[in-house]
Protein backbone atom coordinates (compact mmCIF):
# COMPACT_ATOMS: atom_id res chain seq x y z
CA UNK A 1 0.00 0.00 0.00
CA UNK A 2 1.26 3.63 -1.10
CA UNK A 3 -0.20 6.76 -0.46
CA UNK A 4 1.88 8.24 -3.11
CA UNK A 5 -0.30 9.91 -5.60
CA UNK A 6 -0.78 11.08 -9.37
CA UNK A 7 -0.39 14.63 -7.21
CA UNK A 8 2.52 13.86 -5.67
CA UNK A 9 4.67 12.82 -8.83
CA UNK A 10 3.15 15.80 -10.62
CA UNK A 11 4.97 18.29 -7.82
CA UNK A 12 8.10 16.36 -8.50
CA UNK A 13 7.58 16.98 -12.31
CA UNK A 14 7.28 20.32 -11.55
CA UNK A 15 10.10 20.99 -9.42
CA UNK A 16 12.49 19.19 -11.90
CA UNK A 17 11.29 21.10 -15.16
CA UNK A 18 13.25 24.11 -13.32
CA UNK A 19 16.48 21.96 -13.23
CA UNK A 20 19.25 21.77 -15.62
CA UNK A 21 18.59 19.30 -18.53
CA UNK A 22 22.35 17.86 -17.65
CA UNK A 23 20.74 16.84 -14.22
CA UNK A 24 17.18 15.92 -14.83
CA UNK A 25 15.32 13.45 -17.16
CA UNK A 26 12.29 15.96 -16.91
CA UNK A 27 13.70 18.89 -17.82
CA UNK A 28 15.32 17.33 -20.50
CA UNK A 29 12.30 15.77 -22.40
CA UNK A 30 10.84 19.65 -21.54
CA UNK A 31 14.13 21.76 -23.12
CA UNK A 32 13.45 18.67 -26.16
CA UNK A 33 10.22 20.62 -26.74
CA UNK A 34 6.72 19.03 -26.95
CA UNK A 35 7.14 16.64 -29.77
CA UNK A 36 9.72 14.54 -27.69
CA UNK A 37 7.59 14.22 -24.87
CA UNK A 38 4.45 13.70 -26.91
CA UNK A 39 6.55 10.80 -28.69
CA UNK A 40 7.85 9.29 -25.48
CA UNK A 41 3.88 9.11 -24.33
CA UNK A 42 2.75 7.49 -27.22
CA UNK A 43 5.86 5.05 -27.33
CA UNK A 44 5.38 3.72 -23.58
CA UNK A 45 1.25 3.77 -24.40
CA UNK A 46 1.64 1.16 -27.04
CA UNK A 47 4.33 -1.17 -24.92
CA UNK A 48 1.63 -0.53 -22.17
CA UNK A 49 -0.52 -1.73 -24.39
CA UNK A 50 1.16 -4.63 -25.78
CA UNK A 51 1.61 -5.72 -21.95
CA UNK A 52 -2.03 -5.98 -21.74
CA UNK A 53 -2.36 -7.85 -24.63
CA UNK A 54 0.25 -10.48 -23.55
CA UNK A 55 -0.71 -10.91 -19.88
CA UNK A 56 1.94 -9.34 -18.57
CA UNK A 57 1.05 -7.95 -15.20
CA UNK A 58 4.52 -7.12 -14.03
CA UNK A 59 5.28 -5.01 -17.39
CA UNK A 60 1.94 -3.40 -17.83
CA UNK A 61 2.37 -2.28 -14.50
CA UNK A 62 5.61 -0.71 -15.11
CA UNK A 63 4.28 0.46 -18.69
CA UNK A 64 1.75 2.12 -17.37
CA UNK A 65 4.20 4.24 -14.86
CA UNK A 66 6.10 5.02 -17.69
CA UNK A 67 2.68 6.33 -19.25
CA UNK A 68 1.59 8.24 -16.14
CA UNK A 69 4.83 10.03 -16.15
CA UNK A 70 5.13 10.77 -19.73
CA UNK A 71 1.66 12.22 -19.58
CA UNK A 72 2.75 14.56 -16.96
CA UNK A 73 5.34 16.02 -18.27
CA UNK A 74 3.49 16.58 -21.32
CA UNK A 75 0.46 18.54 -19.58
CA UNK A 76 3.68 20.48 -17.58
CA UNK A 77 5.04 21.50 -20.66
CA UNK A 78 1.32 22.15 -22.27
CA UNK A 79 0.85 24.54 -18.79
CA UNK A 80 -1.88 22.08 -18.27
CA UNK A 81 -2.42 21.36 -14.23
CA UNK A 82 -3.02 18.19 -13.45
CA UNK A 83 -6.20 19.57 -11.51
CA UNK A 84 -7.87 20.22 -15.00
CA UNK A 85 -7.50 16.78 -16.21
CA UNK A 86 -8.78 15.81 -12.44
CA UNK A 87 -12.10 18.20 -13.19
CA UNK A 88 -12.61 17.44 -16.65
CA UNK A 89 -12.62 13.24 -15.09
CA UNK A 90 -15.17 14.82 -12.63
CA UNK A 91 -17.21 15.93 -14.93
CA UNK A 92 -17.68 12.90 -16.79
CA UNK A 93 -19.01 10.90 -13.30
CA UNK A 94 -22.28 12.74 -13.83
CA UNK A 95 -22.82 10.30 -17.08
CA UNK A 96 -21.89 6.98 -18.18
CA UNK A 97 -19.21 6.51 -21.07
CA UNK A 98 -22.03 4.59 -22.84
CA UNK A 99 -24.71 7.14 -22.56
CA UNK A 100 -22.29 9.78 -23.17
CA UNK A 101 -21.42 7.91 -26.55
CA UNK A 102 -24.75 7.49 -27.58
CA UNK A 103 -25.54 11.14 -27.30
CA UNK A 104 -22.62 11.65 -29.60
CA UNK A 105 -24.43 9.51 -32.22
CA UNK A 106 -27.85 11.50 -32.35
N1 LIG B 1 8.83 8.55 -12.84
C1 LIG B 1 9.80 8.88 -13.51
C2 LIG B 1 10.15 8.18 -14.71
N2 LIG B 1 9.58 7.11 -15.31
C3 LIG B 1 10.34 6.86 -16.38
N3 LIG B 1 11.36 7.73 -16.47
C4 LIG B 1 12.42 7.77 -17.46
O1 LIG B 1 11.82 7.67 -18.73
C5 LIG B 1 12.70 7.05 -19.62
C6 LIG B 1 11.91 5.97 -20.32
O2 LIG B 1 12.33 5.91 -21.59
P1 LIG B 1 12.93 4.56 -22.20
O3 LIG B 1 12.54 3.37 -21.40
O4 LIG B 1 12.56 4.59 -23.62
O5 LIG B 1 14.46 4.82 -21.93
P2 LIG B 1 15.49 5.62 -22.81
O6 LIG B 1 15.81 4.82 -24.02
O7 LIG B 1 16.63 5.94 -21.87
O8 LIG B 1 14.73 6.99 -23.23
P3 LIG B 1 15.11 8.01 -24.40
O9 LIG B 1 16.62 8.05 -24.52
O10 LIG B 1 14.39 7.56 -25.64
O11 LIG B 1 14.54 9.33 -23.91
C7 LIG B 1 13.88 6.48 -18.82
O12 LIG B 1 15.03 7.30 -18.97
C8 LIG B 1 13.36 6.55 -17.37
O13 LIG B 1 14.38 6.79 -16.42
C9 LIG B 1 11.28 8.58 -15.44
N4 LIG B 1 12.03 9.65 -15.08
C10 LIG B 1 11.68 10.32 -13.94
N5 LIG B 1 10.62 9.96 -13.16
C11 LIG B 1 10.28 10.74 -11.94
O14 LIG B 1 10.78 12.04 -12.05
C12 LIG B 1 11.65 12.32 -10.95
C13 LIG B 1 12.68 13.32 -11.39
O15 LIG B 1 13.53 12.73 -12.35
P4 LIG B 1 14.61 13.67 -13.07
O16 LIG B 1 13.83 14.67 -13.84
O17 LIG B 1 15.43 12.77 -13.98
O18 LIG B 1 15.42 14.28 -11.99
C14 LIG B 1 12.20 10.96 -10.55
O19 LIG B 1 12.69 10.96 -9.23
C15 LIG B 1 10.94 10.12 -10.69
O20 LIG B 1 10.09 10.36 -9.57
Amino acid sequence: MTTFSLEDLARIVAERAAAPASESYTAKLLVDGPAKAAKKLGEEAVEAAIAAVQGDRQSLTAESADVLYHLLVLLQGANIPLIDVMAELERRTAQSGLAEKAARKT
